[in-house]
């Protein structure tokens, strides 16, 4: 994930994987590296929620070369200064979250930081003009892998990427079967968690999937 909005040579919409809430980092490199090895993937989120920072700490040392080899961007969920000291790309923070002006802080103008907008235009206009470096709506579909308090509709998206030129991520219960009016309302990425890591043919099948799926949605709406 190249800061700001994709370039011409990239997609205009792009995947996100965010990793299982919990994993080890020894067995889950090969997963990571086949799912990367699959297609196109913008950047990796590690999200390990209720774990000591010393896992964490490991799982980005594991993890992370797999991403960054591969010009894919590695950002942290919820831990700036972790993800700074630990050579991440950026961070992603929610509202109950660092705020995202200390993380900004903590990380520099060149790291990405990304904020959780829920399904507020409010909550986005402020971390656009904040300086997010994305905005983050949610959730679109009904997950199992995060008890999601609030529920985002696509208009939001082509509100959003018809006003704002930061870019603007969907999450929440995208499979490579729903995600089309995600694509086509202008959603930049992708976030998804269970339809790449639970794929039952494996996670470079659930990014083969996604992929032909953005490139379906893309190629209907360009007509
Ligand atoms: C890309 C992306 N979008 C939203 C979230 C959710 O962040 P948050 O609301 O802080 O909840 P947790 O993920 O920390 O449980 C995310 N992680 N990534
Ligand atoms: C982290 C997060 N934030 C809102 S929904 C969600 C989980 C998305 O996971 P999945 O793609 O499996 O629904
Ligand atoms: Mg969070």
């Amino acid at each position: 994930m190249a800061k700001g909005k994709p370039t011409q040579a990239e997609p205009a919409c792009r995947l996100y994987l965010v990793t299982p809430p919990a994993l080890e980092p020894a067995a889950f490199a090969p997963l990571l590296a086949e799912a990367l090895d699959a297609g196109d993937v913008a950047c990796v989120q590690l999200r390990l929620k209720d774990c000591p920072e010393d896992d964490i700490r490991r799982a980005c040392d594991v993890l992370r070369p797999i991403a960054q080899e591969r010009d894919v961007a590695f950002i942290l969920n919820d831990h700036p200064r972790l993800a700074r000291e630990a050579g991440c790309d950026g961070v992603h923070v929610g509202q109950t979250d660092t705020p995202y002006r200390d993380a900004r802080k903590i990380l520099g103008n060149d790291a990405i930081v990304g904020v959780t907008c829920h399904d507020s235009r409010h909550l986005a206009m402020i971390a656009g003009e904040e300086g997010a470096d994305y905005v983050a709506f949610g959730a679109f579909f009904p997950t199992t892998t995060k008890t999601a308090e609030y529920k985002a509709e696509p208009e939001l998206l082509s509100w959003w990427s018809e006003l704002m030129e930061v870019p603007c991520v969907a999450i929440g219960g995208i499979t490579a079967e729903n995600c089309a009016p995600l694509v086509t309302a202008g959603a930049d990425f992708l976030a998804v968690v269970n339809a790449v890591w639970g794929h039952p043919q494996g996670p470079g099948a659930g990014v083969r999937a996604l992929n032909a799926a953005i490139g379906a949605a893309l190629a209907g709406s360009a007509g």
